[in-house]
């Protein structure tokens, strides 16, 4: 679908949050802090134009001081923006709908069927993920492995980077409309997504019983050649799912932009149902 090129991690870059010391400034801990031990000497005797110069000054000296802390114990905003925050993608330029569900729920089934009916370019971060893992030399080959066996989350920085190479390449093609199937499976994956790469339009969600995914998943086993398609990584990635990934279906569903599925239904009657999914969006 589109070349692959060597996983470059630099697009990704995340913002570091500049934390400033709230202490006490010094100066002030200072003043609070001078205490004298001698007995301070008797007042010289005063005129009442003495008087006036003295109460002048100390109004004048106070004044000054006042200032000067004020401006030195005045907040300052916990995040200063150093560089320019700045999307891949910015608003009307592609379109992403991102596809969650549970494993199993039909996610790339009905992806597939869109990519031969509308034309939209199909992101799997799990094809992705597993490209990467089997591409001579890579540095993150070992420990895609070992997420994708133990149904863990791999980095952000590895996913997010992956998909935005291959959206890169897909746009430059001339290609506008995403569906990014299976991500994000993580808060961390969701936030720096909408934030340096661009905003979704909404979510499509596979609901779908986990007893008739795991009888699908097993059932796909026995082709796939998956590495999780067993018992024990298909358990693991449940509970990944519910543990982890549900918070996402959430977050986005709070912005109204989720549309839930019915999909312990024949792939047919799913496929209707996202249809009118994406119509309702005006996609
Ligand atoms: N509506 C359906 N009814 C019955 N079987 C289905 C249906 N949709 C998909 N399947 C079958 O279930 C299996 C899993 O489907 P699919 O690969 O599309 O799921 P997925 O959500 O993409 O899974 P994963 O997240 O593990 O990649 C496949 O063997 C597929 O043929
Ligand atoms: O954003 C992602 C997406 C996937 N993974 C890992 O890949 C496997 C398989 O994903 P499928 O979508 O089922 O193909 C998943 O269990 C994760 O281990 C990921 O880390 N991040």
């Amino acid at each position: 679908m589109f070349a692959r090129t060597r996983l470059n991690l630099a697009p990704v870059q995340f913002s570091r949050i500049i934390t400033r010391n709230n202490a006490v400034p010094k100066c002030i801990r200072r003043l609070n802090s001078t205490k004298s031990t001698t007995p301070p000497p008797p007042p010289p005797p005063r005129s009442p134009k003495g008087k006036i110069l003295l109460f002048m000054g100390v109004l004048a000296l106070g004044s000054t001081v006042a200032a000067s802390l004020r401006s030195k114990a005045e907040p300052k905003s916990a995040v200063e923006p150093t560089a320019k925050q700045t999307v891949a993608f910015p608003e009307g330029e592609i379109s992403v709908v991102f596809v969650l569900g549970g494993p199993g729920s039909g996610k790339g089934t009905q992806c597939n069927k869109l990519v031969k009916e509308r034309g939209f370019i199909h992101l799997s971060a799990g094809d992705l993920l597993r490209a990467e893992q089997a591409r001579q030399g890579s540095k993150y080959g070992e420990l895609i492995a070992q997420c994708i066996k133990e149904g863990t989350i791999v980095p952000q920085e590895v996913t997010i980077a992956l998909l935005e190479q291959a959206i890169k390449e897909n746009h430059d093609a001339g290609a506008r409309n995403f569906l990014v199937d299976g991500f994000p499976r993580k808060m961390d994956q969701a936030i720096t997504f909408e934030e340096k790469i661009a905003k979704s339009a909404f979510t499509l969600f596979f609901e779908c019983p986990e007893q008739v995914m795991l009888n699908r998943l097993l059932e796909r086993g026995k082709t796939s050649g998956r590495t999780d398609d067993n018992i024990d990584s298909i358990t693991k990635r449940f509970r990944t799912f519910v543990e982890t990934s549900m918070p996402v279906v959430d977050y986005f569903d709070k912005q109204g932009k989720v549309v839930k599925l019915n999909c312990d239904q024949p792939v047919d009657s799913v496929s209707e149902q996202v249809k009118k999914a994406l119509e309702s969006r005006g996609i």
